[in-house]
């Protein structure tokens, strides 16, 4: 064992106390040279201050500190602590003890006095750091092997070089400054970069001390490497400033015992919340959270923050300001060295601005941009729930469609402002009759729906939709005019009429069926009935495209007749539906379906194909100057070449259009005036014949009548009645007179007795037709009456 490097004085004895090796700090405190100790025993150095008794082993003073008398060679009796342990570690020397003698206070020699006996070049290459020493020249008189590698110099060129040299150049007057303090002050320090002789960087932290080397002043200094921390310590400020100008808010918390305190925040924080570091440090990040909102939220983090584990959260913070922000967070745990969490980093993104966007499209997905309602998707949603919580809750529900009657007449005459002004102001109404648990929906361009939930019973179900068909009926006033809309509204109870939506639909739809043909502005529940004859709309629509394309609707013609001479001048095609299963069935039951669903093109197309037919047939027969007429729907009239293909099918068949009447209801052609007069114009340049039916029902205005180029117009079969005694007999009258004047014809349909024949007559009707003459008939027995010539007797 090597002893030489220690300060202390340490001897070596076996268990008897017999002296085998010490050190040279022990020759120097004692003065014995290695021939006066050689073969001694310890007690001959040194004298134990024991109690009387005997002496203990040495072995007995292992590991108890005793005090003595070190009997030094030169006489000197030094007071010494001495410390006796056995070197157990020793393998080598079993049963030998070291025992170290430490002078006590006051005897102990200068701290360094034993530094001569050290391997000082050999600990000098040993320092974990670059030495050196520099004269007042600047040149180095000592040094270490590090300083060798980092100037990358060996050791012949180091001692000609000026220190100066070994840096950059922008740093050397700071070097100089340094080492000149040095010199002058006794000490300083400074951190600089060594720069290779081939070019590496090494940065050191220095420290430097004046020293003198016999009357030689010198400075003694070492150098830290401290690149690696330097490397740290940059990567470290990179991130320190990443975090200081992140766009995102960040917040740092250091936790403890379940606490979690804020210990930073960067600006864009600061700016996000209002709040400065200084005055929120300290505090729980919770201060900022919105009481009694979005609790669960705020329980998710808290389980994660003491699992110390990550979460992300969506809630809603107040800012200093008071103003209520949409936070995305996300907080992650920091753990130290020995992977305990210290802290927790969370970073904010207010997405207020995002949430808005996200429930404006929402909103926009859900509502009708118009009037603000919700559309189809959101009352699918509502009407759901309310008829499962009806279902569920057995409680009543209502479902409302509803239609406004006029609307298309609205948007016509007053344009679409108009239209649109009438739709806000009908939703705003309809909201305002119902309550807020109630959805008001519009699902098309004049069509709400009203989904009204929990009410106690039928009756007060319909006072509602009364009240809110009342709210629909006050007038709305537009540019002066006074607008007034109606509306038919179906209903359907909940979960009477269906325990789904969809059925509970299907009934509402059924009652605005049923609504509607019961003429406009009132409302229908649903009912059993209502339902069969819904059923039947069904199947009719269902198998009138069939019936047309398999030649099941036949026509069957009533006659008309000359007032002044009795003769059969013409008649009326009426269309018959020969239904396989059936039987007839007449077409006021089925016209509107045909109508509804656009049917009615080509079934008035066969029509007056098959009464061109039949006027061939009858011109034939020699009746040259006898004339059909065919009802004409206003869907036909609109169709942009409708008299271009009637004029195809007449010439197909040979007909003279003089022979052909085409026959419109009144309200039809006032239901757009001016576009039926332009039809009615290329019609009459075809040289047809026109005229105009249920006359006195469609609130003609007399400047259209006068401008329709009509040849006849047909008064309405319901003012005929008991036209002898009541009061439709001036009405009857009055229509007959109005014609002439316009220099009109007039025809009289349903005259079913010698009272209304007789009156006509008197009033100068033109032409009847009629049940008292005769009812629709079959082609062949039309072609026989008119050949047996056939009148109306007086
Ligand atoms: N009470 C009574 N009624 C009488 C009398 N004389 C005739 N009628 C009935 O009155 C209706 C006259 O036809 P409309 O007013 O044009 O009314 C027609 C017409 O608007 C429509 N229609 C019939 N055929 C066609 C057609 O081919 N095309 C179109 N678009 N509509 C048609 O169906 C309606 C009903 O037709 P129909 O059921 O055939 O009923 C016919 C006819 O049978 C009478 O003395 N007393």
């Amino acid at each position: 064992m090597n002893l030489s490097p220690m300060p202390l004085a340490v001897f070596v004895v076996d268990a008897a106390g017999k002296l085998s090796s010490w050190n040279k700090a022990c020759e120097k405190l004692a003065g014995y040279s290695v021939a006066d100790i050689n073969g001694g025993t310890l007690d001959s150095i040194i004298e134990f201050d024991d109690p009387p008794g005997p002496a203990p082993t040495i072995a007995q003073r292992a590991d108890i500190e005793t005090e003595g008398i070190l009997k030094c060679a030169d006489g000197r009796r030094l007071a010494v602590r001495v410390l006796v342990a056995e070197q157990s570690f020793d393998p080598d020397q079993p049963g030998t003890f070291s025992v170290i003698v430490i002078p006590r206070p006051g005897q102990a020699q200068p701290r360094y006095a034993l530094i001569q006996d050290l391997p000082v070049a050999e600990f000098i290459d040993a320092l974990p750091c670059v030495f050196y020493v520099i004269d007042q020249s600047g040149h180095l008189l000592l040094w270490n092997h590090q300083l060798e590698d980092a100037l990358e110099m060996s050791s012949e060129e180091m001692p000609t070089s000026d220190v100066q040299f070994f840096f950059d150049e922008v740093d050397r007057p700071a070097i100089l400054a340094k080492i000149l303090s040095a010199f002058e002050d006794g000490g300083s320090s400074h951190e600089a970069e060594l720069v290779g002789k081939n070019g590496k960087r090494t940065t050191f932290l220095f420290h430097c001390a004046r020293t003198s080397l016999g009357s030689l002043a010198a400075v003694v200094g070492t150098g830290l490497d401290i690149t690696a921390r330097k490397h740290a310590e940059h990567g470290l400020r990179v991130r320190e400033r990443a975090i200081y100008s992140s766009i995102n808010a960040i917040v740092i918390t250091h936790c403890e015992e379940g606490e979690h305190r804020i210990e930073y925040v960067n600006p864009a924080f600061e700016q996000l919340t209002g709040y400065e570091l200084a005055e929120i440090k300290g505090r729980d990040p919770r201060f900022m959270r919105v009481e009694n909102c979005d609790t669960h939220e705020h329980q998710r983090i808290s389980a994660a923050l003491k699992r110390k584990e990550s979460v992300r959260s969506v809630l809603r913070n107040r800012r200093k300001n008071g103003e209520i922000f949409w936070n995305d967070l996300r907080i992650d745990p920091v753990a130290n060295v020995d992977g305990e969490v210290t802290h927790f980093v969370g970073v904010i993104n207010d997405i207020t601005e995002a949430r808005h966007y996200e429930r404006r499209l929402h909103h926009m997905a859900h509502h009708d941009p118009l009037t603000g309602l919700a559309n189809r998707t959101l009352l699918h949603e509502r009407l759901k729930t309310a008829v499962d919580f009806a279902v569920k809750n057995k409680t009543l529900g209502a479902l409302a469609f509803l239609d406004l009657d006029n609307f298309k007449h609205i948007n016509d005459n007053f344009g679409h402002d108009a239209g649109d002004l009438v739709l806000r102001e009908v939703a705003g109404r309809l909201r305002e009759n119902m309550r807020d648990d109630d959805t008001v929906a519009r699902v098309g361009g004049d069509e709400f729906v009203l989904v009204i939930c929990n009410q106690p019973s039928h009756d007060r179900i319909a006072d509602l939709v009364e009240r809110a068909r009342r709210s629909v009926n006050a007038p709305i006033t537009w540019d002066g005019h006074e607008i007034r809309p109606g509306a038919s509204i179906g209903v359907s109870v909940f979960p009477d009429d269906g325990d789904s939506a969809e059925k509970v639909m299907r009934a509402a739809d059924a009652a605005m069926y049923h609504a509607k043909t019961l003429g406009k502005n009132n409302f229908q529940f649903y009912s059993a009935r209502l339902n069969q004859i819904v059923h039947e709309h069904l199947m009719l629509e269902a198998n009138l495209g069939r019936a047309i394309r398999e030649h099941e609707l036949v026509l069957g013609y009533q006659p008309k007749v000359d007032l002044k001479t009795g003769k059969v001048v013409g008649a009326e095609a009426l269309v018959r539906w020969k239904h396989p299963v059936e039987g007839t069935i007449l077409p006021d039951r089925f016209i509107p379906v045909a109508e509804e669903t656009g049917l009615i093109v080509p079934m008035g197309e066969w029509v007056i194909d098959e009464a061109c037919g039949a006027l061939k047939a009858l011109r034939a027969l020699g009746a040259e100057d006898f004339i059909i007429s065919v009802n004409l729907s206003a869907r036909q009239l609109r169709q942009r070449d409708f008299a271009e293909r009637l004029a195809h099918t007449l010439e197909r068949h040979g007909v003279e259009p003089r022979s052909l009447e085409l026959e419109v209801t009144e309200s039809q052609l006032m239901d757009q005036p001016n576009d039926a007069m332009e039809a009615l114009a290329q019609l009459k340049a075809l040289g047809v014949r026109l005229s105009i039916d249920d006359f006195g029902t469609g609130y003609s205005s007399l400047s259209y009548l006068q401008k329709f180029p009509v040849d006849f117009i047909k008064i309405d079969r319901s003012f005929l009645g008991d036209v002898v005694h009541d009061g439709h007999a001036v009405i009857t009258r009055a229509i007959i007179a109005l014609g002439h004047n316009l220099k009109m014809r007039v025809i009289a349909e349903g005259v079913e007795t010698r009272e209304q024949l007789a009156f006509l007559r008197d009033h100068d009707c033109d032409q009847m037709q009629g049940f008292y003459f005769s009812p629709a008939l079959s082609q062949e027995t039309l072609q026989e009456m008119v050949c047996s010539g056939a009148r109306l007797q007086d």
